[in-house]
């Protein structure tokens, strides 16, 4: 096992030489000032430091150690720093700690209790280092999806059997739960890979340009036509085309559409030469097709061509605690982005994540986390910093237990599942998967009444 590395800052040599004697068992670096401080930390990276806060030029008073404290973590946030701060020195330990200090120790220097100290101050790093491992490790990612959620990693599944196939994939879901996301995957993980990914919104483009948008145009084809222009299905030529917001499609061109999908083959707007396309299609929508086909905004037997299989994303408030994961993630990336070193999410953060109702999904969360990671000072994140309020009580509810966690989420969902089912037991039963012997057991468990 290689030595745990120590780095002692003080000014004082016969401090240093009399420290050095405590910590036998450590690989000990000193340093007397800021500029060597910092040195040390880029050389040989410790895990804990102890930094005097009385370092020259000004060694009366702190500001040059906790300049320096401040510069060791910005160079490397995983150390901890314990200050040193003579007796009389209360407030600058407490400024230390703002900053981003693991602990304080005020002088006279006791070698045996500041031993202990610094002892659990490499304890605590080793479990850190070996958490960030493990997390790692787990690698929460697949082609881009972060998610520890049963149901997405079950919906990951799926996607790798069926994007080797060719088969009409229609994405639902809330906007910003990542559909396009998911569309990208089904392309990544085909044999299509190579070839082009193209995707086009179909609410975003106007009616009377989405024609030659999908079709292309051919030149004189219309006013401003001035030249050929291939269209996206084209442009997909052996790979694929996301169709998002299929919903918005209009009448018009969802007759084209099926044409295509029938026969194989295009005509761009104003041409007659009939052009074999070979594209997967994967098509998405936050809206309710079923509905739009009895409403007759939406062609049944496009749907089905469209939606041989369809998969529905579930919104992130139905996601376990994967507010929390990708809250994480999303800090790491826009740290690394913004050159800030890494933020925490602070407890008051981790309670408001969890009450959000996130009707903006995932795209809400990477804005909110965007700004908090501007916002931020010191080290952790707070709920204001995210635009988010706390709510009463909700910081206690971090420290329940997985069981209390766990017993308030399946109340709530019995009745949910109760008040969607109008009181009707199996009909609650079909919407938790559960049996009518579980759902009678759950109700008495959990002390619930059925609706009247
Ligand atoms: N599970 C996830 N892991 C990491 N990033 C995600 C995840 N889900 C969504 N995102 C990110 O959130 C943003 C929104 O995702 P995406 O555009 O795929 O959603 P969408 O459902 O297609 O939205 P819309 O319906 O509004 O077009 C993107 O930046 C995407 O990278």
């Amino acid at each position: 096992m290689t030595a745990r590395t120590l780095l002692l800052v003080d000014d004082d040599p016969a401090i240093l030489r009399g420290l050095k004697w405590s910590f036998d068992d450590c690989e000990v670096h000193t340093a007397s000032d800021r500029e060597s401080a910092l040195a040390q930390v880029k050389a040989h990276r410790p895990a804990v430091v102890t930094l005097d806060l009385g370092l020259p030029p000004a060694p009366d008073d702190a500001v040059e150690g906790l300049r320096t404290l401040a510069e060791i973590l910005a160079l490397a946030p995983e150390t901890k720093v314990i200050v040193v701060t003579g007796n009389e020195e209360r407030a600058h330990a407490v400024r230390a700690i703002a900053l981003g200090a693991y602990d304080f120790y005020q002088k006279p220097i006791d070698g045996h209790v500041l031993s202990l100290i610094v002892k659990r101050a490499f304890n605590v790093s080793d479990l850190e280092a070996e958490n960030r491992r493990l997390q790692q490790a787990r690698d929460p990612s697949f082609q881009g999806i972060v998610t520890g959620s049963d149901a997405m990693l079950a919906l990951c599944r799926t996607v790798e059997k069926v994007a080797p196939t060719d088969i009409g994939v229609l994405l639902l879901g809330e906007s910003g739960t990542g559909k396009e996301l998911f569309a990208r995957a089904l392309h990544n993980l085909s044999p299509r890979r190579r070839a082009p990914f193209v995707a086009i919104n179909c609410a975003a483009i106007p009616e009377n340009l989405l024609e030659s948008e999908l079709f292309g145009h051919e030149r004189g084809a219309f006013t401003g036509a001035v030249r050929q222009v291939k269209g996206k299905i084209e442009l997909a030529q052996k790979g694929t085309l996301f169709l998002d917001e299929i919903g918005d499609m209009p009448m018009s061109l969802q007759v084209k559409l099926l044409r295509f999908l029938q026969e194989r083959v295009i005509e761009r707007v104003g041409g007659r030469e009939q052009i074999a396309v070979d594209v997967r299609i994967v098509c998405a929508t936050h809206q309710d097709l079923e509905a739009n086909i009895h409403s007759g905004a939406f062609r049944e037997d496009l749907f089905y061509r469209i939606g041989e299989m369809a998969l529905t994303i579930p919104p992130l408030r139905d996601r376990d605690d994967d507010c929390i994961l990708l809250a994480r993630h999303l800090i790491d990336k826009f740290s690394a982005d913004h050159g800030r070193r890494k933020l925490q999410l602070g407890p008051d953060a981790i309670a408001a994540l969890r009450h959000h109702r996130w009707m903006g999904n995932v795209r809400e969360l990477e804005n909110r986390i965007k700004r908090a990671v501007i916002l931020a000072d010191g080290q952790s994140i707070t709920a204001p910093n995210m635009g988010l309020s706390v709510p009463g009580g909700e910081v206690a509810e971090v420290s329940a237990t997985l069981q209390q966690a766990r017993d308030e989420a399946e109340r709530k969902a019995l009745s949910s599942a109760l008040a969607l089912s109008a009181g009707n037991l199996s009909a609650a039963a079909k919407i938790l998967g559960v049996s009518r012997p579980t759902i009678y057991s759950l109700l008495k468990q959990h002390n619930v009444n059925l609706p009247s």
